[in-house]
């Protein structure tokens, strides 16, 4: 099988033509996408005629399933979740912050893919930022002052009971093209290092971003949010930044470890609905 891999213009990602995912794919093709997926961190997949069955033999390619904790999977597939906006809905976008998935868990996953069914015909980009690039760029007095320190992350802002998913999105009313639920597991929080080296090629990196931080080891409040504060308006720049804009039938594989991502909206009235694969 011969494909072409064309690098996006933005600071990450690629675009990958010329497979067809619905296929078995030999263990030489697999390793080259492995290869370029640690190489760009974000692979787009283009003209993919494929269904879950599909998505889940390509996901197992790359390690295991890690199971959402908190948001409910397709009843017959318990490793394949909807991210589904009705062209009527009025609650805010899912995932309009910047994030690295489960960054609160002790061992948050690899990757994150996700296969566009319905994709409306403008807006609904996917945004994606280099931590690599973004920590080689980082002015010296920035960096000293993160080096060494851990954060403190939680999905208490999200998916606790007073998160914004929880109580007050359920008093509203506003229906959601999908079932998020809401726990006390929620307020857990996990450490994990500022800077880490990315565990599959060692380089060093930048790891979540307020949000999901919610605070620095050892240090005051005030003082952590203002240094968190800092740190996420250098770590989301501009120019570390690759927009994703999807088209029907593309499938998106990124590197959780090396690229914070959100959605966007700008769909108004428009259908989007993606299903979603997470791997250890
Ligand atoms: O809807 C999107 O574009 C991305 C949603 C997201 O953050 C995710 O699936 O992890
Ligand atoms: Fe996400």
């Amino acid at each position: 099988m011969t494909f072409t891999i064309t690098p996006s213009q933005g600071a990450c990602g690629a675009t990958i033509s010329g497979l067809d995912l619905s296929r078995e794919l030999d263990p030489s093709v697999i390793r080259d996408i492995r290869e370029a997926w640690l190489r760009h961190h974000v692979l787009a997949f283009t003209d993919q005629n494929m269904d879950d069955e599909d998505l889940e033999r390509f996901s197992l390619y790359f390690g295991s399933f890690a199971g959402d904790p908190y948001i409910a999977p397709l009843d017959d597939r318990p490793n394949v979740i909807e991210i589904r906006r009705t062209a009527d809905e009025t609650t805010p976008i899912f995932a309009d912050a910047w994030h690295t998935d489960w960054s609160f868990g002790k061992n948050p996953p690899a990757a994150t893919i996700l296969h566009g069914i319905v994709i409306p015909p403008h807006g609904g980009n996917t945004d994606f930022v280099n931590q690599h690039a973004a920590l080689k760029a980082m002015p010296a007095e920035l960096r000293e002052r993160i080096e060494g320190k851990q954060a403190i992350h939680s999905a208490r802002l999200a998916y606790a009971p007073t998160g914004m998913y929880g109580e007050k999105e359920k008093a509203s009313g506003k229906q959601r093209g999908f079932r998020i639920h809401t726990s006390e597991s929620a307020y857990d929080t996990q450490l994990h290092p500022l800077i880490r080296r990315h565990p599959e090629t060692g380089e060093e990196c930048l790891f979540g971003c307020l949000g999901y931080i919610i605070g620095i080891d050892g240090m005051e409040e005030p003082e952590a949010e203002q240094l968190l504060l800092e740190l996420y308006l250098w770590q989301t720049r501009p120019e570390f930044q690759y927009s994703h804009q999807w088209q029907p039938g593309m499938v998106v594989m990124w590197d959780n470890r090396s690229v914070l991502h959100k959605a966007n909206g700008g769909y108004e009235g428009y259908e989007r609905k993606l299903h979603r694969t997470v791997v250890a």
